[in-house]
């Protein structure tokens, strides 16, 4: 499903990216953590085939996003939904033309249907009322889950989230968490990236965590079993931002009672 091996990224002299490999299987859902400028919407880019690395390969539902045409590109991402950080969304278009357009494009959907998919997912959203509304009219928050609604219009087979709560409220990020979470419950086939640099965004969304530092995989796996068996910076990464939240929260996030009974 997706598949980078070795891959490296450098701007100019400055190296980004480092011997990248993971693997992800369809139906899978995963984090990938790391601190600020760690290089993680640079890893999304590269996957999406939006920026060529230096060295490696990377395969996205089977194509070569290294060596593939622009055409071939195109083809392979109208079965993949995607929000960037500052995935804006068009400022001279209603919500609904906004969604639209990513349907026009990428599927082959009716105008009944699309029309019936977007009222769907406005409705789901809570947000009904802005269908007709332009982007300015909206808070960041509504403007964020717009642009999530937009990349799970074209029911994608993989969906790709860069950041999608960072600089929101709790409230606020919780309501977009939930959301890319039913989505795939909804439908279990279906392979969900998030990338964060909240923990606790990060362990809310997924059990495997791919954390990245300094542009290299430091640790992937299940982050209870990192919690507790990782290297010594994987494991103050993990707890320093953690530890201090209400006991109750902590169990509610499932933490393991080793590291509970450590930390509090
Ligand atoms: N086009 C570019 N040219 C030069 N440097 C870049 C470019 N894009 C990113 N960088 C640098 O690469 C590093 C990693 O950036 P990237 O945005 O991938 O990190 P990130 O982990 O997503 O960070 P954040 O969570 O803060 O968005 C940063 O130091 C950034 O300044």
């Amino acid at each position: 499903m997706i598949s980078l091996q070795q891959v490296g990224k450098s701007y100019g002299s400055a190296k980004i990216l480092d011997d990248i490999s993971f693997e992800v299987q369809p139906g899978e859902k995963v984090s990938i953590l790391g601190p600020g400028g760690c290089g993680k919407s640079t890893l999304l880019k590269l996957l999406l085939g939006l920026e060529k690395p230096n060295s490696g390969s990377i395969s996205l539902l089977e194509r070569d996003m290294v060596h593939a045409s622009e055409n071939e590109k195109q083809e392979t991402l109208r079965r993949v939904g995607m929000a960037f950080q500052q995935g804006a969304l068009f400022d001279y278009m209603t919500v609904n033309d906004n969604i639209r357009f990513a349907m026009e494009h990428m599927t082959d959907l009716s105008d009944d249907e699309m029309e019936q998919v977007i009222d769907d997912l406005l409705l789901s959203l809570k947000l009904p009322r802005t269908k007709t509304m332009f982007p300015y009219e909206l808070s960041g928050g509504m403007k964020r889950r717009i642009g999530i609604a937009r990349a799970l219009a074209t029911d994608p087979v993989v969906a790709i989230f860069d950041e999608p709560t960072s600089g929101l409220d709790p409230v606020t990020s919780t309501i977009i968490l939930n959301m890319i979470k039913e989505l795939g419950q909804k439908d279990e086939s279906r392979t969900l990236l998030i990338s964060t640099s909240s923990v606790e965004i990060a362990i809310r969304f997924a059990d495997r965590i791919i954390l990245i530092n300094e542009g290299r995989v430091v640790d992937d796996g299940d982050w209870r079993k990192m919690m507790i068996d990782g290297d010594d910076w994987v494991r103050h990464f993990l707890s320093v931002r953690l530890i201090g939240i209400d006991i109750e929260y902590a169990r509610e996030l499932g933490l393991p009672d080793e590291f509970i009974k450590k930390h509090w």
